[in-house]
């Protein structure tokens, strides 16, 4: 089930040889469950790392995350990556090359039944609209219809939150641009809470409800 994500005060740093490299400091961000954010902001402000945070890759050093009720990282708490129920999509469609498309939706679905499994990929593979794809191999499909899966693959567990790390920019501008439509009315007939990153403003405009300009950590 989609939820709403709460972050509080969140402290993300690196061990660094001189010290901790501090990234953030007393982030907040609130998103409304079914609602689309975007992180906006220059290279290394710390985008990556708030949603490798939330996916529960790093360590927050102080702060919280919320899904829905859920403490997913807090003081004493990290939950692992695989209870979390968070979906990703990367700019590198991840499509593991030697599955078929349907293989591919399907692979988080492993623990379903047989016929549970077949029903929701079809579904999905119908609203990405590649329902004639399944039996194709990566190669075989373009850059977009390759991200297109990539989705379908991300929405497969009905994550309670999908993250978008730069998704499409690897595309090119007429693709991403239909593109970033096309995964916008899809995440918002799903409902499905998202955050965005990207370093393309108009890229946030499309496709988000709320956005987040974020600026690099300044030393105070
Ligand atoms: N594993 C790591 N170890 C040490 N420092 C890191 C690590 N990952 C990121 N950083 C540093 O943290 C800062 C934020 O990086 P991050 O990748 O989150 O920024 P970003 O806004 O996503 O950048 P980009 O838009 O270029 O992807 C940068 O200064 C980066 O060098």
């Amino acid at each position: 089930m989609t939820a709403s994500l709460h972050i509080a005060q969140l402290h993300l740093g690196y061990a660094a040889p001189k010290g901790l490299h501090t990234v953030l400091q007393g982030f907040d961000l609130q998103v409304p469950a079914g609602h689309i954010a975007s992180l906006l902001g220059p290279s290394g402000c710390g985008k990556t790392s708030v949603l490798r945070a939330i996916a529960g890759f790093e360590p927050v050093r102080a702060g919280s995350i919320h899904l829905g009720e859920r403490l997913l990282s807090g003081p004493g708490t990290h939950l692992p990556p695989e209870q979390r129920h968070v979906g990703m999509m990367f700019q590198e469609y991840g499509l593991f090359p030697h599955l078929s498309a349907v293989q591919n939706v399907g692979f988080g679905l492993r623990h379903s039944s047989k016929a549970e499994r077949e029903k929701r990929v079809n579904e999905l593979l119908a609203v990405v609209g590649l329902g004639d794809a399944g039996a194709k191999f990566p190669h075989e499909l373009s850059g977009g219809q390759q991200q297109r899966i990539a989705l379908a693959r991300a929405l497969a567990p009905s994550p309670a939150l999908l993250l978008l790390d730069e998704p499409f920019s690897n595309l090119d501008a007429a693709t991403r641009e239909r593109l970033t439509l096309e995964v916008r009315d899809i995440l918002r007939a799903a409902g499905q809470t998202a955050i965005l990153v990207t370093h393309n403003a108009q890229e946030a405009e499309t496709m988000a409800d709320q956005i987040c300009h974020m600026t690099p950590f300044a030393k105070s």
